[in-house]
């Protein structure tokens, strides 16, 4: 441990993956860091990486490792600047309570850059407003993306967005003018060029929920992507080898994006204990840590239709019934039908479902977002959000740029469906989503998100809707009245159901 000095420009709570990984990218654009891990390994891992990773091994260490957080504090320049990178809940509080111990003062930034609920960021800045500043940032990209360039969604005060900009914009992934991602992976030589993808969201949680809307997207673009490669298995017996190379050749059209390019390797991976596909070998349950189910839940208490996501987020939970799902494959069939069908057509049915699923995902993303400023009083700029996600997180994508575009061409736009490049992209291409749909129920192959994408799509475009019953049997029930076609909007009536003559009054 070195002896303290005020020479450094950032303080790092966490060091674990992406504490490490945020902390050595701010260390290559050349910001000094002091980091602080209650588990002293993690700390040692970043200063070996740190060391090997330097250009000049004489010259000074970029990290300094500090064994509590007085002394990391003692290290930094005011007002100073600490990024919390710790499990989500409790453990951000109790770093926030270690910190005020430790000296922290009034001007002194926190900035929490994990993956927390939204709510605790706008809790915690009212909470902590008298002790130092909390902003939250929330970081997309994984490990990968944090050392080398990730997607950086801010929220919170203004001035402290001021102070933080340069450094944040500097180690954000960056896209050319195109869009397209720069790219180096390369340790001591960070991409200086290119556009930021970051850019300030709003006060308080806006960060916060403008990454968790990211995650419940990401949920549902991994979700279709799993339901195209269960169709191709299951309807033309394709290996995962093969559906890895089409997934290669698909990455190089409208459904360019990491998602789709991570999953054609994985799919040509081979398991090295058995040979097996390794895909073949990984048990079918999948694993959620909360935030796609916290965007399915906040669409829901805003009564924003969100069922592609919230559908992804049940796929997962009904994916972890594995026992229950023995049983019930033994008990339960499928009456299917089969059929000659040629490949060619499957593939390219899927392909389009795909796109079309997507970019109804997108749209209810976006949607949530819409309501959520409302709600919240944010005022976000969409076409920036887009832009933010081009480069750097885990849902990046050829087509934000698209969606950017949209955005930017109708700022109000109320829907992305309701863009002429997105609805006239729909029209093209929903043929395929409907006939992989029917595929799908024909031979019995849950594609929930597939499904749900369609019934959005057709109960978006659908002027009339079976909602008069569904009035009309809550006001039967309920006396819950229903507004009439041929009557101001807002005026309620009742019809006395029980009543002879069932005369209908104004309520
Ligand atoms: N991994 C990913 O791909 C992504 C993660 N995130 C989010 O980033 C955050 C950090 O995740 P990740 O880096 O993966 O987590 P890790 O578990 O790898 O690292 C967290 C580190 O924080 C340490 N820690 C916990 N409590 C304290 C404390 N009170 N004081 C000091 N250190 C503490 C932990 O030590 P110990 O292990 O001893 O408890 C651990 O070393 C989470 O909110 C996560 O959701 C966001 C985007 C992507
Ligand atoms: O934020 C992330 C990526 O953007 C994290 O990887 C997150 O853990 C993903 O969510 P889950 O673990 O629920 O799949």
């Amino acid at each position: 441990m070195l002896n303290t000095n005020q020479n450094c420009n950032i303080g790092f709570v966490g060091l674990g993956v992406m504490g490490k990984s945020l902390a050595l990218n701010l260390a290559d654009h050349g910001y000094r860091v002091a980091g602080f891990d209650l588990d002293t390994h993690k700390i040692q891992d970043v200063l070996n990486t740190e060391a090997a990773e330097r250009i000049d091994p004489s010259a000074e260490a970029r990290i300094i490792g500090c064994s509590d957080m007085k002394e990391m504090l003692s290290h930094l320049v005011k007002p100073r600047v600490i990024v919390v990178l710790v499990p989500a809940g409790k453990p951000v509080d109790a770093v926030c309570q270690s910190l005020i111990e430790a000296g922290l003062e009034a001007d002194d930034i926190v900035v929490d850059c994990g993956n927390s609920q939204w709510t605790d960021t706008i809790r915690r800045e009212a909470e902590y407003k008298e002790k130092f500043k909390f902003f939250g940032t929330a970081v997309s990209g994984g490990e990968v993306g944090a050392r080398f360039g990730p997607s950086l969604m801010p929220g919170g005060d203004a001035n402290s967005w001021k102070y933080l900009q340069p450094m944040w914009e500097a180690v954000a992934a960056k896209v050319d003018k195109n869009g397209k991602p720069i790219e180096s992976n390369t340790p001591g030589k960070p991409v200086t060029e290119g556009e930021p993808c970051t850019a300030y969201l709003g006060p308080n949680g806006a960060g916060h929920y403008v990454k968790m809307v990211h995650n419940g997207i990401e949920y549902a673009d991994m979700q279709l992507i799993c339901e195209a490669y269960h169709l191709l298995r299951s309807l033309l017996g394709y290996e995962p080898e093969e559906i890895g190379k089409l997934f290669e050749k698909w990455n190089q059209g409208v459904l360019n994006s990491y998602l789709v390019e991570i999953s054609a390797d994985i799919l040509q991976q081979y398991d090295q204990k058995t040979g097996a596909p390794l895909v073949d070998m990984i048990l079918d349950s999948a694993g959620q840590k909360g935030t796609g189910r916290w965007t399915s839940i906040s669409a829901t208490q805003m009564g924003v239709p969100a069922g592609i996501i919230s559908e992804s987020v049940y796929a997962r939970a009904l994916s972890t019934l594995t026992g229950e799902r023995e049983l019930a494959a033994g008990k339960l069939t499928a009456d299917v039908e089969s059929g000659e069908i040629a490949a060619e057509d499957v593939e390219k049915a899927i392909e389009e479902a795909l796109y079309c699923a997507k970019i109804c995902a997108y749209a209810q993303g976006f949607q949530i977002m819409r309501a959520a400023q409302k709600e919240y009083d944010w005022t976000f700029n969409f076409s920036d959000i887009a832009k933010i996600w081009r480069g750097g997180c885990i849902i990046r994508a050829s087509f934000l740029q698209k969606i950017a575009d949209a955005f930017d061409e109708n700022h109000e736009l109320e829907n992305l469906l309701l863009s002429d490049y997105f609805a006239d992209a729909m029209a093209k291409k929903q043929t395929g989503l409907r006939k992989a749909v029917v595929l799908a129920a024909q031979s019995g192959i849950p594609t929930p998100s597939f499904f749900s994408a369609l019934a959005y799509f057709d109960g978006y475009r659908s002027d009339v809707l079976p909602a008069n019953l569904l009035q009309a049997q809550r006001d039967y029930f309920g006396a819950h009245t229903y507004e009439r076609v041929d009557a101001e909007p807002g005026q309620k009536f009742h019809t006395f159901w029980q009543e002879e003559g069932r005369p209908e009054r104004k309520a």
